[in-house]
């Protein structure tokens, strides 16, 4: 698929995820997901800006907003950019490799390739995790109507975080240069680290909202 995979259909999407082509992958799918929850806290921003009820939270739902659209438009791209990614690193696996310089070549570009596939999902991971931080906020203060929004939301950027974060390990553990795989772990693991409480809080709220 294309850069203008973004352009694409719902359904066209989903088929091409489905089919035996290597991309779009999961990686692709996970940034996904963190648009649909920046998305989401954005819906719940605008359904509480400018309603009476709320104008106590005006300003920070302003303020939200403005993040979550930017959030947004950042995951929307990782979406192409996973496909560019892990598309380099299929076509690196796929050099010939009968001399030893071209065995070389290939290594080269292989591991070359690994390490942006590694970046690609780490940014997702991290942009994944500012999408859970402000659905808390929208869970805590959002217009009631639209909470379990908020809920999905928090879900959405987990389930995006947590999958970034498989391709991130599935991809550092092929790489040679181990300071390089070494330093990329360890910024997973502090993204990563309070995620998983952060959205159980949300949920709680959200669902104590419920009932
Ligand atoms: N940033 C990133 N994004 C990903 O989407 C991503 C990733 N990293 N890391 C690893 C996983 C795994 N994944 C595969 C998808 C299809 C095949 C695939 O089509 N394999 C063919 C072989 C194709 C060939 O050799 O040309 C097969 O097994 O028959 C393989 C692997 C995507 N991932």
């Amino acid at each position: 698929m294309s850069d203008e995979i973004k352009d694409t259909s719902i359904d066209t999407f989903l088929e091409e995820l489905a089919s035996s082509s290597a991309t779009p992958g999961g990686g692709s799918a996970a940034a996904i997901m963190g648009a649909m929850g920046a998305a989401l806290i954005s819906m719940v921003c605008n359904l509480t800006i400018g309603k009476k009820k709320y104008v106590e939270v005006e300003d920070e739902m302003k303020s939200v907003l403005e993040k979550s659209e930017s959030l947004r438009v950042a995951l929307t791209g990782m979406i192409a950019d996973d496909v560019q990614a892990f598309d380099q690193v299929m076509g690196a696996y796929g050099m010939p490799k009968e001399t030893d310089e071209e065995k070389e070549a290939r290594s080269e570009a292989i591991q070359a390739a690994l390490k942006t596939a590694t970046d690609v999902p780490l940014q997702c991971c991290k942009v994944s995790r500012e999408v859970i931080d402000l659905a808390k906020i929208v869970s805590d203060k959002g217009n009631l109507n639209v909470i379990s929004d908020a809920g999905v939301a928090v879900l959405a950027g987990q389930a995006a975080l947590r999958s970034a974060a498989l391709n991130v390990l599935t991809n550092a553990k092929m790489i040679n240069d181990k300071d390089f795989a070494q330093a990329k772990l360890k910024e997973l693991e502090g993204l990563l680290s309070g995620a998983g409480s952060a959205t159980e809080e949300a949920y709680g709220v959200v669902e104590g909202k419920l009932s």
